[in-house]
């Protein structure tokens, strides 16, 4: 997306280095970053420089590249897969695009598999873009059908963490269909969930619609169910970072009390994913999907500036235990629709099959 007139997406390369906005600075300062190893990659989805399934897996992807340039070898593939791999447990993507590029490389001799693994992520990071888009077309259709009954009041829509353009490569899934509708002239208005503790929703979608110009309102995250009882609400769209093959949908923590919220309260739970972002392998979100378990000191601190500086301040009494799970899982049941590329469908097992056929 534009930042100040100039067109950027989360990843890309420059010479022999892949390179990537350091969402750990954000909003206050806007700064890329340099991966030039293996390693490099891997601390940057451990400490969420990059965050977001998608844009994991693209990191993931150019990571394996990096490390085939040190050791095109298969024990040098396996140790970078493994090393990939352990760094965040719980967004599918990650797996999906290491397999991907080990998939593409593997047949290969080894003088032509890092170069093959380099070409392989930029096609992970071009699909994702047009994905994304289309995503984004066919969730407009959901805002441009609320709008029409809102006589050019602004269609509000609640959004939890940020599955926006900085989640991915560009656009965002829960995000494409707002700004298409906001740049199809449809009046539109986004609550933005804060969404402790890394205020991912603060600190990055606040960033982000503001800097496209879309009307928004930061709310803490409990917040959400007040404004769906007194109908502020028209719609809550979320991404995921795995969903399941009978449509469960792990996602930030705090999504399932946003779907419980909507469901008492008559309120569509749109979720909106990529197709590679589904785990056909499990079917239970709440038994089979890994959930992260992050540093407590996540939540005993806050992240904010001080003058020119980025700053961490403590929130609790020294050594107040804390526990961080990264994530829940919304059961189906709860689930309006998914929006993916292929179209929007309902959450179900038959549906979600039907994705594996060639489009
Ligand atoms: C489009 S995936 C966005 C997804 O990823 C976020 O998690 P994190 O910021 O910890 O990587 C959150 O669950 C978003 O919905």
């Amino acid at each position: 997306m534009k930042v100040n007139g100039r067109h950027y997406r989360t990843i890309w390369t420059e010479d022999d280095a892949v390179v990537i906005l350091d969402q750990t600075l954000f909003p206050h300062r806007f700064e890329t970053r340099r991966l030039t190893t293996a390693e490099d990659a891997a601390e940057a989805i451990r400490v969420m420089r990059v965050r977001g399934a998608p844009l994991i897996g693209a990191t993931a992807a150019y990571g394996l590249a990096l490390a085939l340039r040190a050791d095109p070898s298969d024990m040098g593939l396996l140790a970078a897969r493994e090393m990939l791999a352990a760094t965040r447990p719980t967004a599918i993507n990650l797996v999906w695009a290491l397999d991907r590029v080990i998939a593409r490389i593997s047949p290969l001799p080894l003088a032509r598999r890092a170069s093959a693994a380099w070409d392989e992520a930029g096609r992970i990071c071009d699909e994702d873009v047009a994905i994304n888009a289309t995503i984004g077309d066919h969730g407009l259709g959901l805002i441009r059908a609320v709008a029409a009954r809102k006589r050019g009041a602004p269609v509000n829509i609640l959004t939890h963490c940020n599955a926006g353009w900085l989640a991915t490569v560009d656009w965002g899934t829960a995000t494409a269909p707002i700004y298409k509708a906001h740049d199809a002239g449809i009046p539109v208005h986004v609550w933005v969930d804060e969404t402790r503790p890394r205020n991912q929703g603060a600190f990055l979608t606040a960033w982000e619609l503001g800097q496209h110009g879309v009307p928004h309102t930061v709310i803490v995250d409990n917040a959400g169910g007040h404004l769906m009882q007194r109908g502020q609400v028209d719609m809550v769209i979320v991404g995921t970072d795995r969903t399941t093959a009978q449509g469960d949908v792990c996602n930030k923590i705090g999504t399932y009390l946003k779907a419980l919220a909507a469901a008492d309260n008559g309120v569509p739970f749109y979720v909106a994913l990529p197709t590679p972002t589904i785990d056909h392998s499990v079917r239970d979100g709440l038994a089979e999907i890994p959930i992260e378990e992050r540093s407590p000191d996540e939540v005993r601190r806050i992240a904010g500036r001080a003058g020119d500086d980025v700053i961490e301040i403590e929130l609790t009494p020294p050594g107040t235990p804390a526990a961080n799970p990264a994530f829940d899982v919304t059961p189906a049941r709860l689930v309006s629709a998914l929006i993916t590329e292929r179209g929007i469908m309902a959450p179900t097992a038959e549906a979600i099959a039907a994705l594996r056929m060639a489009p």
